[in-house]
């Protein structure tokens, strides 16, 4: 049927309200978070001091970068109950539906959960970054058949994760690439997940209701399902001597190539050339013929897609394969991606908490017209 009307499909183009948190300029591939370059904020910050910068508007000084520290630290540690339940989870299930039942858990664990005051979704907001680690963390582990190791309060965020994860700290070139990914991945104006959790905020539902949202949403593989997707294509494609010729197959056959692609960038995502840096250090730091092998063959579809359609990588393309150097299994990327966009998730929902209308958009009605019931 054709449309009579305007209708603007995944609302593609529509501008639905205001941001202060974050700009994405498609016009000349930039990022800012609160004004800054995130560029410079991949190079000189702490994922820790991007948070703060995020849900504070203001990057911390030294002070109030130990207070904020102190707050998370002392927020770590999921309880013996979600521990017990997640011990029982289904261990085929994928980590994404298990974070997103385990997050939902603290939504009802917590008897703040209705307090939707300021101060009240900052600390709901910090107690979820502090704790979304250690369940991805834990159940890795379990699903591994192994204990999880508790959170050690004198480690800084990500080198926490990686004793969580392993029981050790990786070298630090290896804690700064996976920085890298984090600030890259904190946040991005209205993208599927951030909008879900919005719309969730905007019934005035609370704080872990929009987050348990948002992590389905990210799930999906047009978004940040993306980053394991392309991972399962770079072991799919094998060599860098078989990567032309299977990308030239794929779209001849029209298939959906992951990690390229973006419905706000059309000339190359501003986060690729620093995350693809640091997915280089990564190569060059772990060394092997297998790393080479990943970092030839992505360099290779990268081209050929280029040249072929004109369409760039978007963030997960480098991120996926640096993960799995780091010695991540590929289905905890997408929960590694949530660890980190908790940050604009939360920003997100205090921004429209603060100025909240209802989102409630129209739609065209394209369904048989009216009748009448006429039972024989
Ligand atoms: C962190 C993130 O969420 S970043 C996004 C991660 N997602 C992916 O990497 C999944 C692969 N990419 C895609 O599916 C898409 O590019 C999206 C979903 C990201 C954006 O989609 P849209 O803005 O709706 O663009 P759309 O799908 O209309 O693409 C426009 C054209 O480019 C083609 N195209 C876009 N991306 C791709 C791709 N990855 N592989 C092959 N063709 C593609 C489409 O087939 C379409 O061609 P057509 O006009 O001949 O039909
Ligand atoms: O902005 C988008 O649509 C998807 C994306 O890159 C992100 O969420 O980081």
């Amino acid at each position: 049927m054709s449309n009579m009307v305007n209708v603007s499909y995944g609302l593609a183009g529509v501008l639905a309200d205001d941001t202060a948190i974050s700009k994405v300029m498609p016009e000349i591939n930039s990022l800012t978070y609160r004004g800054y370059k995130v560029q410079d904020l991949a190079a000189q910050c702490r994922f820790e001091e991007v948070a703060y910068l995020i849900w504070n508007g203001e990057l911390p000084n030294a002070a109030q970068f130990e207070a904020f520290n102190t707050v998370e630290k002392k927020e770590r540690g999921i309880s013996g109950d979600l521990l017990t339940v997640m011990e029982k989870f289904n261990k085929k299930a994928h980590p994404m539906d298990t974070l997103r039942t385990a997050l939902s858990f603290l939504g009802q664990e917590d008897e703040t959960t209705e307090d939707s005051s300021p101060e009240g979704l900052m600390e709901k907001s910090i107690r979820m970054y502090a704790r979304i680690p250690e369940i991805v963390a834990a159940d890795f582990r379990f699903r591994n058949g192994k204990e999880p190791i508790a959170p050690k309060k004198d480690l800084a965020f990500s080198e926490n994760f990686f004793h969580m994860c392993f029981g050790k700290i990786p070298a630090s070139e290896v804690i700064k690439c996976f920085e890298i990914s984090m600030t890259l991945y904190a946040e991005h104006s209205f993208n599927a997940s951030t909008f879900t959790a919005r719309t969730i905020a905007s019934s005035t539902s609370d704080i872990y209701s929009a987050v348990t949202g948002a992590i389905g949403s990210l799930k999906g593989p047009l978004h940040g399902g993306a980053n394991e997707a392309v991972m399962h294509m770079l072991k799919e494609v094998g060599s860098p001597e078989a990567a032309k010729a299977w990308m030239l197959d794929a779209l001849a056959t029209k298939k959906k190539i992951m990690g390229f692609g973006h419905r706000v960038y059309r000339s190359g995502d501003s986060r690729v050339p620093t995350m693809t840096e640091a997915f280089k250090k990564m190569v060059d730091v772990i060394g092997t013929a297998e790393a080479k092998n990943y970092w030839e063959m992505s360099r290779i579809l990268d081209d050929t897609m280029v040249a072929e359609k004109g369409i760039y990588p978007n963030l997960d393309f480098p991120a996926g394969p640096a993960y799995y150097l780091m010695g991540f299994e590929i289905p905890m990327f997408t929960p590694i991606f949530v660890m980190s966009r908790i940050t604009g998730w939360a920003a997100h929902v205090m921004e429209q908490l603060a100025n909240n209308k209802l989102i409630r958009p129209l739609s065209n009605y394209v369904g048989v017209g009216q009748r009448q019931i006429n039972r024989v």
